[in-house]
């Protein structure tokens, strides 16, 4: 399984997501997932961490989610649960598997589809981020049942792949592939020193014209 140094999630941390979308797409790769995979519950600070990926599919079939039980249960510390579940409207996580989540040590989870128990979980685990399409009371017991641990799925319109980096926080969810994770790093960086100096210029001269004139760009 992917890992990265704490040095590198450090640093991601500390970026904003708009910056990592925009150094993604200098690579001729969309990073961003839609926008309505959103904040649900903010965690303790923004979201960095590899991918561990569960597929969802309708079915009546009563089963447990056997494949998102295992990702809770047997990831690594630090990594990310992702569930395509293809943006159904049944809840595929919620305050108990935000518990085994904590007891894990895992850093987050990213939901294309629903998560219920928010009050539980926010009161419970304000620490842990939650990102999801919507919150929606319904189970998906016989209704959808698991199929795949570490194939790729897609959330949000983009692929994820076992290992690539999540990054999220209030804008929303980015992918980093995992190939591109410290050629990213070092354009994001770059991005945010850009903007510093542009702030500093729009407010030195006064003119946000004025002050992009530099770059040429925002
Ligand atoms: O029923 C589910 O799959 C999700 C849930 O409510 C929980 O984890 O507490
Ligand atoms: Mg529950």
């Amino acid at each position: 399984m992917t890992s990265y140094s704490e040095a590198t999630l450090e640093a991601y941390r500390s970026l904003a997501t708009a910056s990592v979308a925009d150094a993604v797409e200098q690579r001729g790769v969309r990073g961003y997932l839609e926008g309505a995979v959103h904040q649900v519950v903010p965690g303790a600070r923004t979201l960095a961490g590899p991918a561990v990926t569960v597929r969802e599919v309708p079915d009546p079939e009563l089963e447990p989610p056997v494949h998102a039980l295992a990702a809770i249960d047997e990831s690594p510390a630090g990594s990310v649960v992702c569930i395509d579940a293809g943006a159904a409207d049944v809840a595929v996580w919620g305050g108990l598997m935000t518990a085994g989540a904590v007891a894990r040590k895992l850093a987050g989870c990213v939901l294309d589809g629903g998560v219920r128990d928010v009050t539980e979980i926010r009161r419970d685990f304000p620490d842990f981020p939650v990102y999801a399409r919507h919150a929606v009371p319904a189970t998906t017991l016989g209704r959808y049942r698991t199929v795949s641990l570490n194939e790729p799925v897609v959330l949000g319109g983009v692929t994820v792949r076992p290992g690539d980096l999540i990054v999220a926080d209030r804008d929303g969810v980015v992918r980093v592939p995992k190939g591109l994770v410290a050629e990213v790093l070092a354009t994001a960086q770059d991005i945010e020193n850009r903007e510093k100096e542009q702030t500093a210029l729009i407010l030195s001269s006064g003119s946000l014209r004025d002050g992009l004139a530099k770059y040429n760009r925002i």
